[in-house]
């Protein structure tokens, strides 16, 4: 029998631990087949992004009709996009599919991998398309333009206006040292806000989780899991694959977290 495809429209990572290599490797991990569409290749590692490449929006566009004009596509997730344009591209080909923003903007180290420009086009274009968009406290803050709880947070991005309706947010993380637990905000159009709270691991090889959950969520979406129970599963994953990963010395700052299956400690 087929796989599911899903496809991963995001930026490389020299280092290995985010971007493309995160999704990849996430997909395989969970069974389903990832496409991969390249927006840009980052010189990158565990302590700083030193170099971005963007791709040209033409060879962008060329690569995403060459997969959907050919797999079955069942969902898609994008990550760094590093432009307006590449931004309004994806919207505007991506646009009715079941469609997991990650919405980008600043990578662990704290390099910027998308300015104003981005941040309206996200709000503009993408958000209004997407089926769930997955920003982290800071992501979330930013693309509202005030603070708020993560669950407050949650609730007005899923309410932010667009041609359709129907979007779910997922501010992710929360506060691990405070309290010994990860919770993520689910907010569905409709629905009362629902935390999603999963044992924190105390690491700082936290370079990639953003990715890998993302991945995880459009992988279960990809397998027909309902959203609640496909947020569940992949913040599952993310707090298996950093338990891996929390005893390794892997680069002189935030380690990448595992993409090795049932980890080879
Ligand atoms: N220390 C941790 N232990 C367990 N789960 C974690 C930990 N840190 C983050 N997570 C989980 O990882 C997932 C991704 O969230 P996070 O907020 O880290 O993304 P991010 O900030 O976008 O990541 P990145 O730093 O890669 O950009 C969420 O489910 C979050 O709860
Ligand atoms: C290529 C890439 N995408 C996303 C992130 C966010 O963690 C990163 N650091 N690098």
């Amino acid at each position: 029998m087929n796989p599911p495809v899903a496809l991963t429209i995001a930026g490389t990572d020299s280092g290995g631990a985010a971007g493309t290599a995160a999704d990849l490797a996430t997909f395989a991990a969970l069974g389903v087949h990832g496409a991969c569409v390249i927006t840009a290749v980052t010189a990158q590692d565990t302590t700083d992004v030193s170099d971005i490449h963007p791709i040209p929006v033409a060879t962008l566009e060329a690569q995403l009709h060459a997969v959907f004009d050919d797999l079955p596509v069942a969902a898609v997730k994008t990550g760094m996009l590093g432009s307006a344009e590449a931004v309004e591209l994806v919207a505007r080909l991506c646009a009715g599919r079941p469609l997991v923003v990650d919405p980008v903007l600043v990578a662990t180290s704290g390099a910027v991998l998308g300015g104003e420009d981005v941040r309206r086009a996200y709000l503009d274009h993408l958000l209004p398309v997407a089926t769930v968009v997955t920003p982290n406290l800071d992501e979330a803050r930013a693309l509202l333009g005030h603070d708020g709880s993560p669950e407050e947070l949650a609730v007005a991005l899923a309410g932010v206006r667009g041609p359709t309706s129907g979007r779910a947010v997922i501010v992710t993380g929360g506060d691990p040292a405070a309290t010994g637990e990860c919770t993520d905000w689910l907010a569905e159009p409709g629905k009362p806000a629902v935390p999603i709270s999963h044992p924190a691991v105390p690491t700082s090889n936290d370079h990639g989780t953003g990715c890998t959950y993302s991945s995880a969520l459009a992988a279960h979406l990809a397998r027909g899991a309902p959203l609640r129970e496909a947020a569940e599963q992949a913040a599952a994953y993310v707090t298996r694959q950093l338990a891996i990963s929390q005893s390794w010395t892997l680069g002189r700052g935030r380690g990448p977290i595992a993409h090795t299956i049932g980890g080879t400690r």
